[in-house]
């Protein structure tokens, strides 16, 4: 999606959730900084580009929904978690580094992508994770796109890989592990998963 087709939305989301766009846009700079060149975005579009794509949130029902998983693998954030639990390696991993463990380090080590989002509440978390992951990286913003830093859409972890795969020309798109109505989620991440199916119903997913 194009940053004047995107901003809107962002907008609101900034109005919706009383964020700041000048702390998004230096948590952006930050992690240029921290990324120091690396932008694996190669790596992910060979991985999307004509493919069968899944998309893997963690919604409680992931691990009963793997049996439908095919092709590439995209995790959002702990939902990779599960995956290794299961055995199953995700190819790229799309997170904010608020579910991180060391488990990250090891994906990356045996090469999944880490497709980093920094905005403005994640600037402590960039500065401890980016320097320790050493495989392929590719980082995002939800703000205007810089050098190295990439907005394909999408808000949360789950949405922003579905926004990828879209705009990296995934063949199919399959998502599971979604359960936007959960009701068992705190506040903020009840508005945040109302946001995650507004914007997927804008490029035709409705969860
Ligand atoms: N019921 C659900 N609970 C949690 N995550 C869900 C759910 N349904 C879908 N998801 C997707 O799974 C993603 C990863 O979930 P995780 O529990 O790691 O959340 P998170 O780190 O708090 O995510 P975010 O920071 O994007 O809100 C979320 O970003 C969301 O897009
Ligand atoms: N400023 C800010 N931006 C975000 C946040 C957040 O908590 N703060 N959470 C997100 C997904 O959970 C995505 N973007």
């Amino acid at each position: 999606m194009r940053f004047e087709d995107w901003e809107p939305h962002y907008a609101a989301i900034l109005e919706y959730f009383g964020f700041d766009r000048e702390a998004d846009e230096d948590a952006a700079r930050l992690l240029a900084e921290l990324a120091g060149g690396r932008d694996d975005i190669g790596v992910l579009e060979k991985l999307v580009r004509g493919k069968s794509v899944t998309v893997c949130g963690n919604a409680p029902n992931l691990a009963k929904e793997l049996d439908r998983i095919e092709g590439t693998v995209l995790a959002a954030d702990a939902a990779a978690e599960v995956l290794v639990g299961h055995g199953i390696q995700p190819d790229a991993v799309f997170t904010d580094l608020d579910g991180a463990t060391d488990i990250f380090i090891d994906l990356s080590r045996q090469g999944t992508v880490m497709v980093v989002h920094a905005h403005g509440d994640n600037i402590p978390l960039l500065r401890h994770w980016v320097p320790r992951l050493p495989g392929p990286l590719v980082a995002t913003t939800q703000a205007a796109p810089i050098p190295g830093v990439h907005n394909f859409g999408g808000f949360t972890d789950g949405d922003r890989a579905v926004f990828a795969a879209d705009e990296l020309g995934a063949a199919e798109i399959r998502i599971i592990g979604f359960d936007l109505a959960d009701r068992d989620v705190d506040p903020l991440k009840r508005g945040k998963l109302y946001w995650a199916g507004r914007l997927l119903r804008l490029i035709g997913y409705d969860l």
